[in-house]
């Protein structure tokens, strides 16, 4: 099980299914992987992680091989994603501890077996103030919510988080292959 396995995967089904739009394996190693495991650059994955609207499975597929300890859930609505999502969980010998759900986070949440999570991220899935306000509802007393964000959205996102019982763990600059300005803040819930 490895990163380079998850990418022969990405771009076998990309050719059918367009996933992820046309890249090639340089672009994904650095935009799609290296981004997804700098999730973890302040805190690891532990516990039980919420990747919500994980699209082919970023950034939860990449942590889940890097992270082996914690237990993942990937939230995506979309079929031709959660089937994709399946079959690389199950030829990256994952299936244990990554669940797949094909669901809309609102209806997930909503279900019986639903509780809240340890470690709470998504990339690219809703506004980041959106997401952190949304976060909250879905992450344990104690826990922690990463964003990944543009710079361009770093200072809204400070200014409404001064208003919400979060903490800020840290943050990092970072750049995309294209050269545009990245952030990965992490936040504790300290309710
Ligand atoms: C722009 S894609 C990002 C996918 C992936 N996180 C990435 O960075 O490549 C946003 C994803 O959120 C999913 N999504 C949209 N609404 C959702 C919802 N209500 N609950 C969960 N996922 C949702 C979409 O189907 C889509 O796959």
């Amino acid at each position: 099980m490895s990163t380079e396995q998850y990418i022969d995967l990405l771009l076998h089904f990309n050719a059918s299914s367009n996933l992820i739009g046309p890249m090639d394996r340089k672009t994904i190693r650095y935009d799609l992987i290296e981004d997804s495991l700098k999730a973890a650059i302040h805190v690891a994955p532990y516990g039980r992680v919420l990747d919500v609207g994980s699209g082919a499975g970023l950034p939860g597929l990449p942590l889940a091989i890097a992270y082996p300890e914690a237990h993942y859930t990937l939230v995506e609505p979309r079929k031709k994603r959660t089937q994709f999502m399946t079959i690389a969980a199950q030829r990256l010998g994952l299936r244990e501890r990554v669940d797949v759900v094909a669901e809309r986070i609102e209806d997930f949440v909503q279900s019986p077996d639903y509780a809240p999570f340890d470690w709470v991220v998504s990339k690219a899935f809703e506004e980041p103030t959106a997401f952190l306000k949304d976060a909250l509802a879905w992450t344990k007393s104690g826990g922690h919510i990463i964003s990944m964000i543009s710079a361009a959205d770093e200072a809204s996102l400070l200014e409404l988080a001064n208003e919400l019982p979060v903490e800020q763990v840290g943050t990092m600059a970072y750049e995309s292959s294209e050269g545009q300005a990245r952030r990965v803040i992490t936040w504790k819930f300290s309710s």
